[in-house]
């Protein structure tokens, strides 16, 4: 498989180097050339196929010129032993919980595959690297555990300080070995310009062998994608046109979504759901992108201000602004919508979601509203609620369940190193650390 530049269509990367790299010299991000579509006969077969088994033919439509059906056989029964399952919450409201992986959040599908598939390609190559990733909340738990003790692979993780939960902090920042946390005195966007910074400096470069493991690695969308297809294995019966919802910050998971329809999902319409942190929403509305600077809310792993995928979601339409909006609609919430919609769901319909969870059901009932048309919805459920519990049992009155692996979390001593949203302190710190290893 090929891939271009967004920002250069003549710079091209086979897939090895688009994965390793991460990022395009010249600062776009990777994008296929061509996107293969699954066969008819997958497709009119598929509510008989296990997650495995969806997981295995994508990834073979996708990367058979790289791949052998063996390799990527492996490689995913490496990667999961947790599923997508639907759940049915009302009449045409179903939702999909993507955390029931080891980090308890929707980013396990993406981390778990990257492990798996970077290892396999370091083996063959004899070679070591090390992963830079920034996170919001939940990335960097998922990888944290998804490459933890992974041989030749060492992790960096940046978060901003004070902005992700007890229960996220602990994830990436209780592991040690090779999981390394930095505690930077910013938000989630100087985060993920400090790792951009990075894979941009020629000297970090040529010292180290950098990867990023954030969805502007290529490699992130394609395992996100599984999951659209295993929801609509599992509702095709009820014979409907079907809507995703799709909580959204860095819009890596509405990117994998519009790559499965890309391949053949027959998905009627995708609603991009954010909080107050809304550059995309506003973009579909008034045609003009201006990202402002993020915003704290309470669905803290969308807090971006800025998306990296936004150009992804441009170039699935060819950049036409009209048929962007055709298949994809924006919506925003505050927290105030949030915390109702966390209440209506748990009063009414016996769910209990997380914040997140919460933004993508309020995005599918507007969405509902202003179509006014008949389909079955999924609202994408990106995180376990415990991962949010002072949030959860504040907004609800009542205390809820925490899974044990989330509960020995919190009595582990965190060890961070703080950090400012500087660049230079950023490089000497890296240099000083990854020279170590
Ligand atoms: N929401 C994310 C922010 C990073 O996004 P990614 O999809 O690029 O990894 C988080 O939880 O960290």
């Amino acid at each position: 498989m090929i891939f271009y530049s967004t920002k250069t269509s003549s710079h091209k990367a086979k897939l090895e180097e688009a994965i390793f790299r991460s990022l395009p010299p010249d600062n776009g991000l990777y994008m296929p050339e061509h996107i293969p579509s699954l066969s008819q006969a997958f497709l009119d077969d598929i509510q008989n196929k296990t997650f495995k088994e969806i997981a295995i033919e994508v990834t073979h439509t996708l990367l058979s010129d790289d791949l052998t059906r063996q390799e990527v056989v492996e490689i995913i029964d490496l990667a999961y032993d947790f599923e997508a399952p639907t759940q049915r919450i009302s009449e045409d409201v179903y939702v999909l919980e993507l955390f029931h992986g080891p980090s308890m959040a929707f980013k396990d599908f993406g981390a778990r595959f990257m492990a798996a598939l970077m290892s396999y390609f370091l083996k063959r190559n004899n070679k070591e690297l090390n992963i830079l990733v920034a996170t919001s909340g939940d990335t960097g738990g998922a990888v944290a555990q998804g490459f933890f003790d992974v041989p030749g692979i060492s992790v960096t993780i940046l978060y901003p300080s004070g902005k992700v939960s007890d229960i996220q902090e602990k994830q990436l920042t209780t592991l040690g070995h090779n999981v390394q946390a930095l505690e930077v005195d910013g938000t989630f966007d100087d985060c993920q310009k400090l790792v951009k910074e990075a894979f941009l400096d020629q000297e970090l470069n040529e010292r180290f062998n950098l990867a990023s493991a954030n969805s502007i690695n290529i490699a992130r969308l394609i395992p996100q994608s599984f999951y659209y297809f295993a929801a609509y294995a599992q509702l095709k019966q009820l014979g409907k046109p079907i809507v995703f919802a799709v909580p959204s910050g860095n819009f890596g998971n509405l990117s994998a979504g519009l790559l499965a329809f890309r391949m053949g999902l027959p998905a009627a319409h995708f609603v991009a759901a954010t909080n107050k942190n809304n550059a995309v929403p506003r973009y579909l509305e008034s045609g003009t992108y201006n990202p402002l600077p993020s915003i704290e809310t309470i669905s803290n792993a969308m807090d971006v201000g800025n998306p990296s995928n936004f150009v992804r979601l441009t170039r699935f339409f060819q950049e036409d602004l009209n048929l962007i909006r055709e298949k994809v609609s924006g919506y925003y919430f505050d927290d105030s919508q949030t915390r109702d919609a966390m209440r209506e769901l748990n009063d009414a319909l016996e769910y209990i979601a997380c914040p997140h969870t919460a933004v993508a059901y309020l995005g599918l009932e507007a969405y509902r509203k202003e179509s006014n048309s008949d389909f079955v919805g999924v609202f994408l459920s990106t995180a376990h609620p415990a991962k949010f519990i002072d949030l959860v049992e504040q907004t609800l009155g009542k205390s809820i369940e925490v899974p044990e692996r989330l509960q020995k979390l919190l009595s582990l001593p965190k060890t961070a190193t703080k950090l400012s949203s500087d660049f230079i302190s950023f490089k000497d710190l890296l240099i000083s650390t990854l020279s170590k290893k």
